[in-house]
């Protein structure tokens, strides 16, 4: 399958949870494109579509993802299929809303949640890569059984 990986990160922790999930699905053979600067128009939304993104500001997106979440609002994604993780610290009670905007995104526009949202807190998860990738290992083969 081809992936594509959308980021949204501020201090970099995403970035490193996208880089191990994309070795990972090479690893076990799948194909992936990462965008850390994330622009609509580059990213092929006939692929699986795989958000990881943390939360800034009071309950915010990332800036870098912000631009590429409002065009995906504007988009028709009945045919997207999709998995969203999201980086957020249970200290904050907007504790992961950037993911879930995302979620909501997807989910108004007609799209295909694979799985549910896995949220990561970093609190507790302080690499939180090594959990992504254990989770989405575990998970993979039922998301794409349900393709
Ligand atoms: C200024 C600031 C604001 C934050 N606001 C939130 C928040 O509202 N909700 C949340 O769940 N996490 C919040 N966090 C925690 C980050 O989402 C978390 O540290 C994450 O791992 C950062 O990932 P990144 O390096 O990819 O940006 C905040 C962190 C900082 C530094």
């Amino acid at each position: 399958m081809k992936f594509e990986i959308v980021v949204g990160s501020v201090l970099g922790a995403s970035e490193y949870v996208a880089e191990a999930l994309e070795t990972m699905l090479k690893e076990k053979g799948h194909t992936t494109n990462c965008h850390f600067q994330p622009a609509i128009d580059n990213v092929d939304l006939t692929n699986i579509l795989l958000v990881v993104t943390s939360t800034h500001g009071a309950g915010d997106l990332p800036d870098n993802i912000q631009e590429f979440a409002d065009d995906l609002a504007r988009e028709n994604l009945s045919n997207v299929n999709a998995i969203i993780i999201g980086l957020g610290d249970s200290s904050y009670d907007t504790f992961c809303e950037g993911s879930a905007e995302i979620e909501s995104i997807i989910e108004e526009e007609g799209g295909t949640l694979l799985l549910p949202v896995y949220q990561i807190d970093v609190l507790h998860h302080p690499i939180p890569e090594d959990v992504a990738v254990e989770w989405l290992s575990n998970n993979l083969d039922k998301a794409l059984n349900s393709l």
